[in-house]
Order: structure tokens, then C-alpha cells, then sequence
């Protein structure tokens, strides 16, 4: 929807903004109060047993939805109207102390910081910066304890949703796969390490990709990658050993000896090269090569399960395979692969929490009433983008707040 269209009856009463402005995308949550938002004394008290929250009547209970939205970073104008046309930058928190009382929002991200004075002068808004791991891992975290289905595993073509025990969550690997990639070995709430990166992310993909397809949009890229056949670019064992497995040391001839190794020898052009080959080969080196650093930091650690997050998965079922089968390869099956349903909103949900230091004590997601995208629903190399119509996208859920004491 052009932001433009929206008329003054469209707009939801939006609360609790919060960014995450990365390298490739800003990722938006925010909070919309239901018209009859208050709940009545039965409920609040139901709600409160069920959140362990004190029933004095000093917690009341707004009950709504969580949006999500994203833009392209290099179109940040387009995400700066669309805040300004629903008057979501209105609904942030003022600190009393400053003087200007300016409204303060939550913002994480490199783009934060990048980004700040642009907020400001457009918006006339301050960004509250919040650590970008320690979003990733409190939405991590939230998700994976109060969200049903969130976390799925996927493996030759069947998706299966995992039911955490929140008593045996802990330790795990979380991978984000944005422009780059982070590991980080989670403990518990708040207790968490970074331990290990790569650069050859999202990004890389979507960046190579970019100039060797002439592709015009990521989705483009992905949906390419569908018609594609790797085996025309990379280099088989079979191709090495002629036609023949390498099973002393377990590698088929249908493993990939070297992606893109087919080019060095095959006397052709980039030209000659079909697109969609190139782009699966792409998807799949980027793929695999994370589900093997992975992997190797799960090792280290002693991990049994790694969560992937990030836009680049983007729900899409050639790149899960991928990197489910590198992990279960590498591991002998010991380590398993999850995927996350909110994929890519991790770092903005966990800043969205942060509002907790200032006004908000607690999130609670109702569960009966979460919306399960149909599009998770079914198995194919198909592109799944269960967040991807982004105005429309929602958690029904119900916020609480206590007042704060000094
Ligand atoms: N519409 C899109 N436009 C651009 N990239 C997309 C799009 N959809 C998915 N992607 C992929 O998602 C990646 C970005 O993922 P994500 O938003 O999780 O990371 P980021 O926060 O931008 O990056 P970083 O954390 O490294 O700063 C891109 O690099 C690209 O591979
Ligand atoms: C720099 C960040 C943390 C920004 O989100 C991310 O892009 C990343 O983890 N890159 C990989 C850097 C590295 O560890 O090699």
C-alpha cells in the first residue's frame, strides 16, 4: 500500500515503535491496542494468574497486536513516510529530564547509530540505541518460549514444528544470517556470547547475485533459483573422479567438490550461463558454507540445536534444506537445524521488549488467538514469505504495564 493512500480512519492507534536498521533491511514492530482494549476484571485477573503477575490492579492490561513491517535500507525514505503517514514515531516515550521532552523510540541495528541524525531531523525524533545481540537473543528467546509453532525443523522437503520445553531450552546456538552472519551461543535470558561471524551472508548472495544475474530484487533472485541447476556451475566429485564416488571418505559423486568450479574449465562466458543456474549455485554455496561454520561452532560448544534467523532464509525451502543437510551431514545427525517462523524480526522484537525498562513490564503473547500463516503450511521448492505481506501481518497479543517505583 502506498503510504500516501492511507486515509485518517485507516490509522490504528499504534503504540511502542521499534527499529531494526541493518546493513540490507530496517525491520519495524509496533503495537496496535483493539478498541475495546481494556479487559474487564475476570479477564485481567485470568491474565494475571497466567502471566504471574500481582492482582492488586496495578498492572492493567492492554490487549492488541504486534505488526511487523521491513523496508530495503537503501529505501529508508520510504520506511521514514510510512512511520510518519500512520504517526508511528508518536508513540515512543518522552524522557522528563531532557529538555526538549522529545519523543524517544527504540531503535537497534548498525543503522542506529547511522542513521540518528536523519531520524531527528525528519522526524523529530531521538533513537534509544539497544545493543543489537542482545535484541537478537531476548527475541529469540520470547519467540521461542511464547510463541506456538515458532521454531519448525526442515528436512527433505518436510517441515515438522518443534515443541520447546521452556525447562530445556537452554544452551543453544542462535545463527543470524542478515548481510552477515552472527552465531551466538545462548544461555539463558540475558546471558549470552557472540562466538563466532562470517562475512559471506545474505548480502553476499543477494550482492553477487545481483551483479552476476542482473537481477532486479532479492525475491527475483530467490524465485530464479527455483528453475536452476547447480551442476552446470559447480565442480562434482563426480566430475573429478569420473562419474564415480569418493566413498572411502564418504563423498558421494553428487557432492559438490568446488561451487562454481565448472566455470574455470568450461571456456565460457558469464553470458553462457543461465541465470537461474548460477543463482542456485549461488544460494546453495552461501547456504551450505553457513550450515558448516554452524555447525563447527555447535562442536565447539557442545550445542545439540541451532535456531537460524534472518532475512536471508525468508521461510524459503531450498535454502533450509540446505542448510539442514550440511548441518545433519557434518554432524552425523547429532546436531538439528530449527528455523524460526519470525525469522527475520528477531533483533526488532527484542528491542520492541526494551520499552520494558521504561514503561512496559511485560509482553505476553495470547496464544489461542495467534495467526498461523497458510503459506507455512504446506511443503515445495516454493518461496515461503510468512511475513512478507507486511502491513497485514500480526501477533494478536496482550501487553502489560505496571507502574514503575523509584
Ligand atoms: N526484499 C529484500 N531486499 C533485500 N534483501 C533481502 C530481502 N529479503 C530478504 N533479503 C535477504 O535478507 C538479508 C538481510 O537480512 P536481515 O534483515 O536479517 O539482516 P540485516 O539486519 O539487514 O543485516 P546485518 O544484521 O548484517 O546488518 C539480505 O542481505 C538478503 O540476503
Ligand atoms: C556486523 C554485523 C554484526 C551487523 O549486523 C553483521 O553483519 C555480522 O555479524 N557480520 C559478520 C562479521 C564477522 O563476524 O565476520
Amino acid at each position: 500500500m502506498d503510504p500516501a493512500e492511507v486515509r485518517n480512519e485507516e490509522i490504528p492507534q499504534a503504540s511502542h515503535l521499534a527499529l531494526d536498521i541493518g546493513g540490507s533491511l530496517i525491520k519495524l514492530v509496533y503495537f496496535s491496542r483493539n478498541d475495546n482494549s481494556h479487559t474487564d476484571d475476570k479477564e485481567q485477573r485470568t491474565l494475571n494468574e497466567g502471566l504471574g503477575v500481582s492482582s492488586d490492579g496495578s498492572c492493567p492490561i492492554l490487549k492488541g497486536r504486534l505488526h511487523f513491517a521491513k523496508f530495503e535500507t537503501s529505501k529508508i525514505n520510504d520506511c521514514l513516510e510510512f512511520i510518519r503517514c500512520y504517526r508511528l514515531h508518536l508513540g515512543g516515550f518522552q524522557h522528563h529530564e531532557t529538555p526538549s521532552n522529545k519523543i524517544i523510540i527504540k531503535a537497534t541495528g548498525g543503522g542506529a547509530y547511522k542513521f540518528a541524525n536523519l531520524f531527528e531531523e525528519e522526524l523529530g525524533i531521538s533513537l534509544d540505541k539497544e545493543d543489537e545481540m542482545d535484541c537478537l537473543v531476548t527475541g529469540a528467546n520470547f519467540l521461542l518460549k511464547e510463541v506456538q509453532q515458532e521454531a519448525f525443523t526442515y528436512l527433505d522437503g518436510h517441515k515438522e514444528f518443534v515443541q520447546i520445553d521452556h525447562n530445556d531450552l537452554y544452551p543453544y546456538l542462535l545463527v543470524k544470517i542478515g548481510s552477515g552472519v552472527s552465531m551466538i551461543k545462548v544461555d539463558g535470558d540475558g546471558k549470552f556470547e557472540r562466538v563466532s561471524g562470517t562475512n559471506l551472508g545474505g548480502g553476499t548472495f543477494w550482492g553477487l547475485g545481483r551483479l552476476l544475474t542482473k537481477c532486479k530484487s532479492f525475491d527475483e533472485l530467490l524465485e530464479l533459483s527455483h528453475q536452476g541447476n547447480n551442476r552446470v556451475v559447480d565442480m562434482l566429485v563426480g566430475d573429478i573422479y569420473g562419474g564415480m564416488d569418493y566413498s572411502k571418505i564418504g563423498l558421494s559423486a553428487t557432492t559438490i567438490a568446488s561451487s562454481f568450479g565448472k566455470a574455470i574449465s568450461d571456456n565460457k562466458e558469464l553470458e553462457d550461463y543461465r541465470s537461474e543456474d548460477i543463482s542456485r549455485s549461488l544460494l546453495r554455496m552461501i547456504s551450505n558454507n553457513i550450515g558448516q561454520v554452524a555447525y563447527l561452532n555447535a562442536l565447539r560448544f557442545g550445542l545439540k540445536r541451532i535456531f537460524f534467523g534472518g532475512f536471508f532464509i525468508r521461510g524459503h525451502a531450498y535454502t533450509m534444506d540446505t542448510i539442514a543437510v550440511a548441518v545433519h551431514f557434518w554432524s552425523k545427525g547429532e546436531a538439528k537445524a530449527m528455523f524460526l517462523r519470525h525469522e527475520g524480526f528477531l533483533g526488532a522484537l527484542g528491542t520492541f521488549m526494551s520499552y520494558g525498562k521504561q514503561s512496559y513490564e511485560g509482553l505476553s503473547v495470547d496464544q489461542a488467538t495467534q495467526q498461523f500463516p497458510m503459506s507455512l503450511s504446506h511443503a515445495g521448492d516454493k518461496i515461503y514469505c510468512p511475513l512478507s505481506q507486511d502491513l497485514n501481518d500480526s501477533i494478536e497479543c496482550s501487553v502489560y504495564a505496571t507502574q514503575h517505583h523509584s
